[in-house]
């Protein structure tokens, strides 16, 4: 029985990802938990446009998840992770729980839940986040569903090397409360995120950030990123903010580059 439940995760965990290459391109669309985004007024508009160009999987908040469905029928459908958790700042005060738990996930068949770390916040904060997260770890462990866990930085660190050992140390801990899958901004330089890939033994994807610059650096970096041992992208604003005939060309191009087929 242990075998079978064990086995049930891996699966799960497998259909992430493309089966020939081991990569995937993950589409983002949960940032309206947070309030209106531009570039996602529309969800199901986005999904609808950009799903046939190439997606792996897509991250999505319940609310979406229950509108989309139909998008996600088929044996050639991309899988989905649900985002678990939510946040806002009062006061200098970060509040952030979990909003969707993993048997919903297993009940609406998707394949993965996803939680924030946030670090370098206060030790209760931190503390929080711990809690919660080992919390979500256990209970998805019931579920045999996958956790991507996503180390962040909230506040700033201008100092790129102080940033570089904050931004290690929150992946580490990440890793030590049992992530299937890191999400991970990039470091900044490609040794280390070489580094984490080496010593990380789960599949690390690249996150995007805010919309900053142009489409090739931007390809570049993916590029870069993969030849380093990262997996893939879950890249959202970066696509999804940009015109609509860019953001295709952007979403064609990385299911090139992250599936080897360009370089
Ligand atoms: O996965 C993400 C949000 O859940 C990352 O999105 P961005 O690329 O917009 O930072």
């Amino acid at each position: 029985m242990l075998g079978v439940e064990r086995m049930s995760k891996a699966i799960r965990l497998s259909r992430l990802f493309n089966g020939q290459t081991g990569n995937t391109v993950l589409l983002p669309v949960d940032h309206g938990i947070l309030g209106e985004v531009q570039g996602l007024e529309d969800p199901i508009e986005v999904l609808e446009r950009l799903i046939p160009l190439g997606v792996d999987g897509v991250l999505m908040n319940n609310g979406i998840r229950l509108r989309s469905e139909s998008l996600f029928y088929g044996r050639l459908a991309p899988s989905r992770i649900l985002s678990s958790d939510t946040f806002y700042l009062e006061e200098g005060a970060m509040h952030h729980d979990l909003i969707a738990m993993p048997e919903t996930a297993l009940q609406a068949g998707c394949d993965c839940v996803k939680v924030l770390l946030f670090w370098n916040r206060p030790g209760s904060e931190n503390m929080h986040n711990i809690r919660m997260i080992s919390e979500l770890v256990k209970e998805a462990e019931r579920c045999q569903i996958p956790v991507m866990i996503e180390p962040l930085l909230y506040d700033p660190v201008p100092d790129a090397k102080t940033k570089i050992k904050a931004l290690t140390d929150a992946t580490r801990i990440a890793y030590e409360l049992g992530a299937d899958i890191l999400k991970v901004v990039h470091p900044g330089e490609h040794e280390v995120l070489k580094q984490w890939v080496g010593k990380f033994k789960v599949p690390l994807v690249m996150l995007g950030g805010g919309l900053n610059g142009g489409v090739d650096d931007l390809i570049r970096l993916v590029d870069q990123a993969v030849k380093a041992g990262v997996r893939g992208v879950a890249i959202g604003r970066n696509v999804w903010q940009r015109p609509k005939e860019e953001s295709e060309r952007v979403m064609r191009m990385f299911t090139e580059v992250v599936h080897g087929r360009i370089s």
